[in-house]
């Protein structure tokens, strides 16, 4: 049978109705999630347009599907008993039906068990055959009925322990362990499966970051003073700030804390140029744009030609007019400028993305220790070819939103050591406890902030 010839596995799929509540649209997303490896950030925002689900309803689809995704080796741990032929063997979407149903049984409180395991018999009933609501609402029963006896088991070697406990893959505990020690690794597991924090960025060319805490509390919003970024504010409840004036009219950026340290770190001055070579959506390229002021140059470069326009809507939300995009590999970029080109650079290199499991929890179990391998050797390239462009005296930011040493420090170890021309920069956040993870550096943890994972290194051009 020739390649199309073949049935896809689209074809084979049953026709299922539309879904119409939380429980149906979390099933459609996991399952989906599980069959195309299709992200989950991304699908559950697809069906929730699609679905007419609204406030609370829309919060407990979100809720389920990223809990179950986060949850999801110690939720099949569990349940495995209570299978007779075993989880594996189960419809992709039964399995699925189990697992979002055993997550609201055991790790939530404030949904009644009669719900979680009618409304999972109901969705059975209407997708599959009698035998599979039947079983399907004895597997739940009996996972109530023996809810107490529910435990992991004790004195597991600590890898082990950790990654059932916190729901990672082993290899992945096993790799954070020989980084940072036992203790360590167990808080970041444990902080990967805290919801995020929400967190805005002020607009400072617009007004001050009290100005605008004044409006929130107006607004009746509860929003407090970030610790670690001085544009920074932490709302704690008031809806989503996409939705608000203060979003629409250009007032703020929605960012992670961590993220907002780059802009700082890179410390533009009024009449510099800038090159930030990997920019898109272009959060920090506009931070930096309000920064710098009037007078000077953000040169946003990005490898996608669809993301420059992402890139250009964010500077004409936030009036910002310093900033000129451009769409280009930046393995490539001394072809098109001399050496010694910039001021400043930027390089938010693209990475694992393991410091942002807390966001996007299918991370963890869609990456494999190859990936890093690959991702460091491009970064490692990337960092080389542009550093080049840097002017002397000017200053060159790499940064990931990922926790590997590999990626991190000792990537920018073999940098400096292929390169005495550059030496690390006064660091940010100096003083504090976190910034002695890494020797060369800042890397900051999840649970360091209760914000992303993130690492940041400041490296300047000697003459
Ligand atoms: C971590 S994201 C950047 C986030 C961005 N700095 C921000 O704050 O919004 C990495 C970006 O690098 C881009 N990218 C990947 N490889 C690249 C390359 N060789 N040259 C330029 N951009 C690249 C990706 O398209 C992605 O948008």
């Amino acid at each position: 049978m020739s390649e199309s010839q073949r049935p896809t596995k689209d074809a084979n799929r049953k026709k299922v109705a539309a879904p119409r509540t939380a429980r149906e649209v979390a099933l459609q997303v996991l399952t989906q999630v599980e069959e195309d490896g299709a992200y989950s950030n991304m699908q559950l925002h697809g069906a929730l347009q699609r679905s007419e689900l609204k406030g609370a309803d829309a919060g407990l689809a979100t809720e389920l599907v990223y809990g179950t995704i986060s949850r999801l080796s110690t939720i099949d741990y569990f349940l495995e008993p209570f299978v007779a032929k075993g989880m594996k063997k189960l419809q992709p979407w039964v399995r699925n039906l189990l697992r979002l149903s055993f997550y609201q049984l055991y790790y939530l409180d404030r949904i009644p068990a009669h719900a979680a395991v009618n409304e999972a018999v109901n969705i059975a009933k209407k997708r599959g055959h009698q035998g599979i609501s039947g079983m399907v609402n004895g597997v739940l029963r009996n996972v109530l009925r023996r809810k107490d006896e529910l435990k992991l088991p004790e004195h597991l070697p600590a890898a082990e322990r950790i990654a059932l406990e916190h729901a990672h893959p082993q290899w992945l505990v096993e790799r954070w362990i020989s980084q940072y020690g036992e203790e360590v690794t167990n808080a970041m597991c444990q902080a990967n499966n805290e919801p995020p924090s929400v967190s805005v960025r002020v607009n400072q060319t617009k007004l001050t970051r009290d100005e605008l805490l004044s409006q929130m509390h107006v607004a009746q919003v509860d929003a407090i003073p970030s610790s670690l970024s001085e544009d920074g504010i932490i709302v704690r409840s008031g809806g989503n700030m996409a939705l608000t004036d203060w979003y629409r009219d250009g007032r703020l950026s929605i960012q992670d804390e961590s993220s907002m340290l780059v802009a700082a770190a890179v410390d533009p001055k009024s009449g510099m140029r800038v090159l930030d070579c990997c920019a898109a959506p272009g959060g920090k390229s506009m931070h930096l744009a309000e920064k710098l002021g009037l007078k000077g140059e953000i040169i946003a470069n990005d490898i996608h030609p669809h993301k420059a326009k992402l890139i250009e809507d964010q500077a004409i939300r936030l009036g910002l007019h310093t900033i000129r995009t451009t769409t280009g590999d930046a393995l490539e970029m001394q072809s098109l400028y001399p050496a010694a080109s910039f001021d400043r650079i930027l390089l938010d290199a693209p990475c694992s993305g393991l410091g942002v499991i807390r966001r996007k929890p299918d991370l963890k179990w869609a990456k494999q220790a190859e990936d890093i391998e690959d991702i460091s050797k491009l970064q490692l390239e990337l960092l080389e070819r542009t550093a080049s462009l840097l002017k002397k005296d000017g200053i060159l930011v790499y940064s990931t939103c990922t926790v590997e040493k590999q990626e991190n420090e000792e990537l920018i170890r073999t940098f400096l050591k292929k390169h005495p021309e550059f030496s690390e920069a006064e660091p940010i956040l100096q003083g504090s406890s976190n910034a002695s993870r890494a020797e060369i550096g800042l890397q900051i943890l999840p649970q360091d902030y209760h914000s992303d994972g993130f690492y940041i290194a400041r490296l300047v051009k000697l003459g």
